[in-house]
């Protein structure tokens, strides 16, 4: 499977109200992997909104993603995304099984990239490139970072971090597979608008 294109992400405050709506006019514009993220503990919440992604999902034939939770992964039959103090990779990998696609966070490190690829990660992640409204604390990243990483490492790159229209086409140009997004996807008013900036950033791929 080949892993390039737009990587939704979701986030619960800015969904509010619009879950379904927002993440379905999403998938209507073309979604690579999309990630449940929801860093609440209320584990029926939890539960209850990554089944309904995984029947969209299905509907649309796109790959779910959970964030930090490999259990729930494992309930669901999907892939998972770790940080580094979401644990070890090699549990998880036992976990899901071979197939299971597994991200990890490496924010501005090769190192950690080169490690995650030993670990049996499925692609690495690297940012933030931009000031992300999401999670300002992030470390920062250069987007040269990608072109050397693309050298060293043998697995699609995913960007992530103030990803916006207006930004992603350098990440895609220095070598990213992956544009990992939230707000610059699902900040839209409408639902019409979601779709349109998922085909746009797909549209980055076509060149
Ligand atoms: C695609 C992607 N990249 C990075 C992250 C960040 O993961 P992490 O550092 O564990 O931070 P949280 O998202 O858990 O707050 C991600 N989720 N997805
Ligand atoms: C969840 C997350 N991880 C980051 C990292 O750098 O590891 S940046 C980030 C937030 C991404 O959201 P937005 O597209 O709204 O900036
Ligand atoms: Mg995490």
């Amino acid at each position: 499977m080949t892993l390039r294109g737009l990587y939704a992400i979701t986030d619960s405050q800015l969904l509010a109200g619009r879950f379904l709506s927002h993440v379905e006019a999403a998938l209507e514009g073309g979604v690579c992997l999309l990630q449940y993220r929801d860093k609440s503990d209320d584990a029926a919440r939890r539960l209850r909104e990554a089944q309904a992604l995984q029947q969209l999902c299905e509907r649309y034939g796109t790959q779910l993603l959970i964030n930090d939770d490999a259990e729930l992964a494992r309930h669901l039959g999907v892939g998972v995304h770790l940080g580094q103090t979401d644990g070890p990779l090699n549990p998880a990998r036992a976990l899901l099984g071979s197939a299971a696609i597994i991200g990890s966070t490496c924010h501005a490190s090769l190192d950690l990239a080169a490690q995650a690829a030993r670990e049996g990660a499925s692609y690495v992640a690297f940012g933030r490139f931009f000031t992300s409204s999401t999670k300002p604390g992030a470390p920062a990243a250069d987007v040269r970072l990608l072109a050397q990483a693309r050298a060293q490492v043998n697995l699609p790159i995913a960007a992530i971090g103030g990803v916006t229209l207006d930004n992603a086409a350098a990440l895609v140009h220095h070598g990213a597979d992956l544009l990992a997004v939230i707000h610059g996807l699902f900040g839209a008013d409408s639902a019409q608008e979601v779709t349109r900036r998922a085909r746009a950033f797909n549209a980055l791929f076509a060149s």
